[in-house]
């Protein structure tokens, strides 16, 4: 079998000079193993670096331009999770394949991590063209996701995109972010709506972040959560001895936020009485602090925020139409969790990391069934249900990997189906890979058997990554 790697690696540099490429071999056991593969691999073109712990393949990773980690699996959970936590966190465009032994597999631990961080595995003893296969694959899927990195953060450029600061990759989640960060070049007013949980608050600071007012203050302002005897002074000050109480001056929230952005959430909230001091300073631009008759020049941005619906409150006379149509010149809804496809994972993925470290506990995975529960979940408390149950479960669970049922998901969740797409491609692969093993990778005879041309056998050897002639 090492010959047909040799022949197919001899093949795959006749005639063209070929890129050889670097991996690492990781292993946390220092036995024969490392020697084995560094050989099998290095006779199809990879440079092989063999580290033993953590550090070692941090400080290689930064280094040289690898694609791909091999993991030996065997004895490695304990130190292999913190690893895998840090490594992928810092790049996460490398793509991990591994080495384990076939019973290794049905271990709960073993598949959490295999379906959450790894590409591909192999079982031991090792059989090198599976190796060939899964090594040439995992490079190809590396280099595809630097290519979309690089197109992300072109758009990011363009669009504005922090990825930090509001995640998700969605298409709904770029249009969002693509909005806010065209309302950021002007002052209009902006009505963000959407359901409780969603973001609002943190898109109103994604817009502030992304403004000239960035270096100025960011105020919010619950409007609901001010008692009706209190708001006038909460909004706009008072001056010592204004009424029974105020012992001293106080600067109001809409003062406060001079120069910067004032958020009004909950704006659907405001009782009726204070709306039109609101409207008199949105209309002016000045205020008095109760007790004083001076007017104040205040210069803020203002984006309010709400989950009900303000038209029908307008409608039904709880809300006055004029400042509804000063609030709501540019408009921006959030979407519902459950329309954000992937990004629940993503943002599952990020929360377990940052609870972990705000919380000093250990990291922890999510096991596959989670995922696909996490997947199925409808989520009425969007992001913020989300957050909350990820903090609950890792407070709780004293496992590494954490369950549907530490998510507090009683119903079990079946593993979602691959699409026909993914099916066909898999199927197209092994099909590929059964006849290159078969011919010693002669393409003319694969291409044969399959029943293909020579032409069609080569491109689907690029598609799939086969590095073949
Ligand atoms: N896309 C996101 N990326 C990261 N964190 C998010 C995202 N969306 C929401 N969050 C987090 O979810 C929590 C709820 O968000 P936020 O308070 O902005 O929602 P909201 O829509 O204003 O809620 P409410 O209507 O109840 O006031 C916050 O802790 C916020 O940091």
């Amino acid at each position: 079998m090492d010959d047909a790697i040799a022949r197919t690696g001899k093949r795959a540099s006749q005639g063209k000079t070929l890129e050889r490429r670097q991996l690492i071999y990781l292993s946390f056991r220092k036995d024969d193993i490392g020697e084995d593969v560094a050989r099998i691999a290095s006779s199809f073109m990879w440079d092989v670096t063999l580290v033993h712990d953590c550090d070692q393949l941090q400080r290689a990773l930064k280094h040289a331009p690898v694609k791909v980690v091999l993991a030996d699996l065997r004895d490695a959970v304990s130190k292999l999770g913190a690893c895998l936590v840090q490594t992928t966190h810092k790049y996460p465009n490398v793509q991990w394949v591994g080495l384990v032994e076939p019973q290794a597999a049905d271990s709960p631990t073993y598949a959490a991590f295999l379906h959450s961080y790894f590409f591909d595995f192999c079982f031991l003893p090792l059989e090198p063209l599976r190796l060939f296969f899964s090594l040439g694959h995992a490079w190809t899927m590396a280099r595809v996701a630097d290519i979309h990195a690089d197109t992300v953060s072109v758009d990011a450029g363009t669009a504005g995109i922090n990825e930090q600061g509001l995640i998700g990759s969605s298409p709904i989640m770029k249009t969002v972010r693509a909005h806010l960060k065209r309302y950021a070049r002007n002052d209009l007013p902006v009505l963000i709506t959407g359901p409780t949980g969603t973001g609002k608050e943190m898109a109103a600071r994604y817009l502030h972040e992304h403004s000239d007012r960035h270096d100025r203050p960011f105020i919010a302002v619950n409007c609901g959560a001010l008692t009706p005897s209190l708001v006038q002074s909460e909004l706009f000050g008072h001056e010592k001895g204004a009424f029974t109480g105020a012992h001293q001056r106080k600067i109001g929230r809409v003062e406060a936020a001079d120069g910067g952005t004032l958020m009004l959430d909950e704006i659907g909230d405001l009782p009726l009485e204070t709306q039109v001091s609101l409207l008199r300073f949105l209309q002016e631009g000045v205020i008095e602090r109760v007790g004083s008759d001076r007017s104040i020049p205040v210069n803020v941005r203002i984006v309010a925020a709400t989950h009900v619906d303000l038209e029908q409150s307008v409608a039904e006379g709880r809300f006055r139409e004029d400042l509804y149509f000063r609030l709501n010149v540019l408009r921006l809804v959030m979407p519902p969790l459950a329309e954000r496809g992937t990004d629940v994972v993503e943002l599952a993925q990020h929360f377990i990391h940052r609870f972990a470290d705000e919380l000093g506990l250990e990291h922890k995975v999510l096991c596959p069934a989670a995922l696909a529960a996490l997947s199925a979940y409808t989520w009425p408390g969007n992001v913020r249900e989300l957050m909350n149950r990820l903090k609950r479960a890792i407070v709780h669970s004293d496992r590494q990997a954490i369950g549907p049922a530490d998510l507090e998901f009683t119903t079990l969740v079946s593993e979602p189906l691959p699409s026909l797409a993914q099916a066909r491609n898999e199927a197209e692969l092994q099909a590929l890979s059964r006849a290159l093993v078969t011919t010693n990778s002669n393409v003319t005879e694969a291409a044969e058997m399959l029943g293909i041309s020579r032409v069609s056998m080569h491109r689907l050897i690029n598609k799939h990554g086969l590095s073949a002639p």
